[in-house]
């Protein structure tokens, strides 16, 4: 077997935490047709005369409250999780680069796909850090990565994951930071709020592929993986099952909501405004569409929806951090490489290899991008 080239991609950060990169990074983000998927010429007024000019300043104070030293919670967390696939890859019977890229942004798609050119790979596994499939996300990453390859001589084999929602790895490293925050803050609910997108999306995804019209109707019944809400209540269903919740002991809804359209419901914040009125006076949110914590997630969920909650009669209201580059996950992100492309039952006693974390090592990758 030749060299490996494990491409992982999340969605992408701004540079700095200031008015101009943010305004870069959202016109890159919101010109992508997969994720305002209106006519060119409609999306270039609307994002450029628009959300851009307006949003940023705003959005930009939002990223100086999260910035650490090393730069956006994204890219570290990313940066981190690669480090430490690096070395478990380096321990393994497989040879195999890990690069981090973002969709936007930097470390860019095409310079990761570069370095692993440049490594010698012939063969490239594209791991996206969104556990369920949206042409938003996932379509836009496979197809960027299309495109860029197909400018190359050598079109090397490339392998795309394009979810893994209900993977058993994901399942479980994710149930099992929820457990732990059940033990310590003993919620009287478990609230599962995921990333929206616009309905419109789903319903693109539903002709193309033939789905019928209630194929994510709240998780009962069949469930379609490419369906994006479906796969979301499969998740919530799949983290509830194995910590044993009932069904009425757990919800889900869906939060960050950009512009007028309809998006898919519920919203998180009409839920947990449902939920005090029901008397629920702690809660736990969990994100499980993000696997790093993020603008989204820290201040959106931390601050905002705490806010709501608290505003409404709640209580205690807890969030249960992102899997980030926790050692629980890079082992999951691991075995799930290695058991669907290297065909390769782990060994019990070889999962887990100590991993030493140097904020050097990080940093000497971070400058390098
Ligand atoms: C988890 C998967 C994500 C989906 C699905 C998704 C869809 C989606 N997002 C927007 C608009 C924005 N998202 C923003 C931030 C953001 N989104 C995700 C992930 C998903 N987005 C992440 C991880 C982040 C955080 C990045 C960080 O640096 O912390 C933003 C920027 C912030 C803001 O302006 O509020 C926008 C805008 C749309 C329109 C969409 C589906 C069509
Ligand atoms: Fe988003
Ligand atoms: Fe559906």
């Amino acid at each position: 077997m030749g060299k490996t080239g494990l491409l992982v991609v999340n969605l992408g950060t701004p540079d700095a935490p200031e008015y101009g990169a943010v305004k870069r990074y959202l016109t890159e983000f919101l010109m992508d047709g997969r994720v305002i998927d209106i006519p060119f010429w409609k999306r270039f007024l609307l994002v450029n005369g628009i959300i851009a000019p307006f949003r940023s300043r705003k959005v930009a104070r939002e990223y100086k409250k999260l910035w650490t030293a090393l730069g956006s919670p994204l890219l570290t967390h990313g940066l981190v999780l690669v480090h430490k696939l690096l070395q478990k890859f380096d321990r393994s019977p497989w040879d195999v680069e890990v690069e981090l890229a973002m969709r936007y942004q930097n470390p860019s798609i095409q310079v990761a796909l570069e370095k692993l050119r440049a490594k010698g790979v012939d063969e490239i596994i594209v791991f996206p850090l969104f556990p369920q499939y949206a042409s938003a996300t996932t379509g836009s990453v496979n197809q960027k990565v299309m495109e860029v390859v197909s400018q190359w001589q050598v079109i090397p084999s490339i392998q795309f994951l394009n979810s893994y929602h209900d993977h058993p790895e994901f399942i479980n490293a994710f149930a099992m930071k929820v457990l732990e925050d059940i033990g310590e803050h003993r919620p009287d609910h478990l609230l599962f709020s995921y990333h929206g997108i616009p309905e419109r999306h789903l319903d693109r995804i539903r002709v193309e592929a033939g789905y019928c019209d209630t194929c994510c109707n709240c998780g009962n019944g069949e469930y379609q993986s490419y369906c994006y809400r479906s796969a979301c209540f499969q998740t919530s269903k799949l983290i509830a099952e194995s910590i044993g919740l009932d069904a009425d002991n757990y919800t889900t809804s869906f939060q960050s909501r950009l512009g007028k359209d309809p998006w898919i419901k519920p919203y998180t914040d009409a839920t947990i405004e449902e939920l005090t009125k029901k008397g629920i006076k702690n809660l736990l949110v969990v994100s499980p569409s993000f696997v790093a914590d993020c603008l989204e997630t820290t201040l959106e969920i931390g601050e905002e929806y705490r806010d709501l909650f608290l505003e409404n009669g709640g209580e205690k209201f807890n969030f249960t951090e992102s899997l980030n580059a926790d050692n629980l996950w890079v082992d999951a992100v691991f075995n799930i490489i290695s058991t669907k492309y290297f065909k390769t039952e782990i060994p019990e006693s070889g999962r887990i290899f100590s991993l030493v974390d140097t904020e050097s090592a990080v940093l000497s990758r971070a400058r390098s991008i």
